[in-house]
């Protein structure tokens, strides 16, 4: 028989009930009493599902009040340095000034840094290791949850993040392999006492998630794997190692020689390595095939997987155990009450609940004789695939056509970044050391609070727009008195930056309630790529025109890439991203043009997620980055050599990335460097970049302000190692998750700080100028 287990399930809640009790936590509006019973019916919720389904074990710790990585740095006490010598703090007070950020008084401690989750839109909180980190055990929360779920009568599965994942996602003071590694046998003891105590507690499997293992080791870490679970074999509880996001590939016998119970392997990425699996796998393990997407929301061809699982089942029987391919945080809860979705997009969508019962179909259809509920199911399940597949909108020809028509020269501007800058300052005219933002000013209440009474039918269209418009003309007024330099609309009409493309481009739909968690309280609702994707009308037209008349000053339009389009949207699988990414980038050429004739000529075409995007293999990478570039450079480079494209990123180590950068071709890059800026400086000098760039010199993550003697200071430090007359002063990403109260004195500091410098500069000039004639 068959198995059936999920790696891990959405936390938020169907309705963010945790993210709107997390909120009101922090601001004082309910207990901590009140937001613990939040987590513990969502918990409850989650367990009852799985044992309704028929689930062989309950998932238990993927549950988490903000992140499951802080919940392991806690749980081991890798508590960072500042935080240990800070002030003490007892529970969730520890817990969130970790994530949040703390102030004490004129004291200011910040949040551990906040990274990307391998190649998704989900973000950790990554350890913080010293010479001085003692790892050591505090299971009472975990062990709390077990008791909970224990209450349900099932099996319980724990699910941890594995020792070497753990230590391989955080960062060491010293930054070096071996300051990470030498905490490892501390740790592993830690973990071998943890699964004592998960045993007594009785747990009957525990999942340690080691994706890791799916990227390129060195020989170190490789080593690191075998010492580890070595130690962790004599586990009292059945252990199931868990990779996903690729394949092992040469990690494959490492994780198979590994003296645990269980191995899962991600047959979506990487469905060819089931073959070396069955190879390599020996007469007692079991195999774990994650074969429904945890990733991505189409429904699954059940009827393909069964041919798959049939003769493996055959071979290995109970050995062989069902699951998604990763955890399911990744997709939103249940399809079922998108009822604003047309019929044939709604039917072949699967979300988290939907591949949950997917997975029940292949269990029974596996284990029990075909009978005629599974067989229709089955075919229900296969014709909504099809009508999907063969839509017509799947199919453009007119932007099939473009798309053909498309050459090199789209993709390269005229004149060289050094003739273009020249040009665009003749019309700009900036001052040495510009100011500017990264796009988005607080959303405020009245700002969300007007969307939806627009999507709940109680303003019409044309009253929202003349909110929008106000908001707009007040963020202008708002960003002359600060004296910025380049002014921006501040994208208020934008629910997100990403979603807000997927309403206005075709080929797009966005769901109601799609929600995905992105970091703690922070979620996001992916549109749905299912079509070939075009621009019907102005993508951003009307509300730029709105900010052109309200100022003179120079005025930045906001585009989002084509590549974070994608990254951060669930794509169609059946043509190339790259392909997809073309037609996205046409859009923007498109919309461009459009921007120039309305008179704006700075147009910032945002990348956050190009490094996001980045395979996790080497090998992969030159592929992607190919097409990425590309498509960066259909969209922009259709602009008149006096447009000053800008693009941004954020939330990325870009050391690696940096020629990929300069191959971009942008004027100005405006990127993410508040928690490290200097390294981030030193790799701009070391790749050679001479285009401008404004490395963020604040964190917009915390509600921390910056003072002005922080950011001259930065600044100040910036310019040892750049010249002058390439950096721009900004923060490190948009403002929209912060408040005006935190706004104005953070862009006042920061206005101040390029000013002060400015006057130094030139009163350097000035007397550089004096000693050359004396
Ligand atoms: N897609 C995406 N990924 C990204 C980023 C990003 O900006 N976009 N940035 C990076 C960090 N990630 C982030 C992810 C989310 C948010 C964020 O602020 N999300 C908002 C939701 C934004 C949104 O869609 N807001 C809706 C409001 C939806 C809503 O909650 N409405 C309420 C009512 C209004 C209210 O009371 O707020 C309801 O329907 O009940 C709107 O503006 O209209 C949140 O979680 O609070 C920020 C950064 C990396 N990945
Ligand atoms: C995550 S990058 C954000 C860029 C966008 N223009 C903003 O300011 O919000
Ligand atoms: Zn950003």
């Amino acid at each position: 028989m068959a198995q059936l287990h999920l790696l891990g399930l959405p936390r938020i809640g169907p309705d963010r009930e945790l993210k709107w009790a997390l909120e009101k936590y922090w601001r004082g509006d309910i207990s901590a009493e009140a937001l613990i019973e939040v987590g513990h019916t969502l918990r409850l919720a989650a367990w009852q599902h799985q044992a309704d389904l028929g689930a062989d074990l309950i998932t238990v710790g993927d549950f988490s009040w903000y992140d499951g990585i802080l919940d392991h740095s806690l749980m081991f006490n890798l508590i960072p340095r500042r935080f240990r010598e800070g002030p003490s703090l007892k529970g969730f007070a520890s817990y969130f000034a970790l994530a949040r950020g703390h102030q004490d008084g004129s004291r200011k401690l910040g949040p551990s840094p906040m990274l990307k989750w391998f190649d998704t839109n989900y973000h950790y909180l990554a350890p913080e290791l010293d010479a001085d980190s003692h790892p050591q055990l505090d299971a009472t929360a975990l062990l709390e949850q077990v008791g909970e779920a224990r209450t349900l009568g099932r099996p319980v599965k724990v699910v941890l993040v594995g020792p070497v994942t753990l230590l391989w996602l955080s960062r060491a003071e010293g930054g070096t392999d071996p300051e990470r590694l030498r905490h490892l046998e501390a740790l592993t003891t830690c973990y071998a006492e943890l699964l004592e105590n998960l045993h007594t507690a009785g747990v009957a499997w525990v999942q340690l998630d080691e994706p890791a293992l799916c990227t390129d080791l060195p020989e170190s870490w490789r080593s690191a794997y075998e010492r580890t679970y070595q130690r962790l074999g004599s586990s009292p509880v059945p252990l199931i190692l868990a990779t996903y996001f690729d394949g092992l590939r040469e990690n494959m016998t490492l994780a198979l020689q590994l003296p645990v119970a269980a191995v899962h392997i991600d047959l979506v990425r990487s469905p060819s390595q089931l073959a070396t699996a069955l190879d390599r796998l020996g007469p007692n393990k079991i195999l774990s095939l994650g074969v429904i997407d945890g990733r991505n929301i189409w429904r699954a061809d059940l009827n393909k997987l069964l041919a798959t699982l049939e003769p493996v089942h055959e071979r290995l029987g109970d050995r062989l155990w069902l699951s998604t391919s990763c955890s399911l945080l990744h997709v939103p809860y249940r399809v079922d009450r998108e009822n604003t979705l047309p019929d044939f997009l709604r039917h072949g969508l699967a979300f988290a609940e939907e591949k949950q019962a997917e997975l029940a179909l292949l269990k029974a259809a596996l284990n029990q004789p075909r009978d005629t509920t599974i067989e229709d199911q089955l075919a229900s399940a296969a014709s909504a695939v099809d009508t999907l597949l063969s839509h017509p909108e799947r199919n453009h020809s007119p932007t099939r056509t473009k798309l053909r028509n498309i050459s090199a020269e789209d993709r390269q501007r005229t004149e060289t970044h050094a003739e273009r800058k020249r040009l665009q300052q003749r019309t700009l005219k900036l001052p040495l050391l510009p100011t500017t933002t990264i796009g988005s000013f607080p959303q405020d209440q009245a700002i969300r609070q007007a969307r939806k009474a627009l999507r709940d039918g109680a303003i019409s269209y044309d009253d929202y727009r003349a909110r929008m418009a106000d908001a707009i003309t007040d963020t202008i007024r708002a960003q002359e008195a600060l004296g910025l330099d380049v002014l921006v609309h501040g994208e208020p009409e934008r629910t997100d930056m990403v979603e807000y493309f997927g309403e206005r481009i075709e080929g797009f739909e966005t769901t109601r309630h799609g929600w995905v968690q992105s970091y703690g309280s922070r979620c996001v609702k992916p549109p749905i790529i299912y079509g070939d994707c075009r621009r019907r009308t102005g993508l951003t037209l009307d509300w730029m025109a709105i900010a052109r008349a309200a100022t003179d000053k120079p005025l930045k339009g906001m585009l989002t890439g084509p590549v974070t389009l994608i990254a951060w949207s669930f794509v169609r699988e059946d043509i190339p991203m790259a392909a997809v990414a073309d037609q996205l980038a046409l859009c923007l050429r498109e919309e461009i043009e459009d921007l120039e004739a309305l008179g704006i000529t700075i147009a910032q075409v945002d990348e956050p997620a190009l490094r996001e995007l980045l395979p996790l293999r080497k090998s992969d990478q030159p592929t992607y980055m190919d097409w990425a570039i590309a498509a960066f450079r259909l969209a922009t480079a259709g602009a008149h050599a006096s447009t000053q494209i800008h693009t941004h990123m954020c939330y990325s180590q870009f050391s690696d990335i940096m020629p990929n950068i300069k191959a971009l071709d942008a004027d100005v890059i405006t990127i993410e460097a508040a928690r490290g800026e200097l390294a981030l400086v030193h790799d701009l000098r070391n790749a050679g970049y001479t285009a401008d760039v404004g490395p963020g010199i604040y964190d917009i993550h915390t509600p921390l302000v910056p003072t002005q003697t922080e950011l001259q200071f930065r600044l100040a430090e910036i310019l040892q190692y750049l010249p002058a007359d390439q950096v721009w002063v900004n923060p490190d990403c948009g403002l929209k998750t912060r408040s005006w109260a935190e706004v104005k004195p953070a862009l006042q500091a920061m206005v101040a700080a390029a000013r002060a410098q400015r006057e130094a500069l030139t009163e350097k000039t000035r007397q550089k100028g004096v000693a050359e004639k004396v």
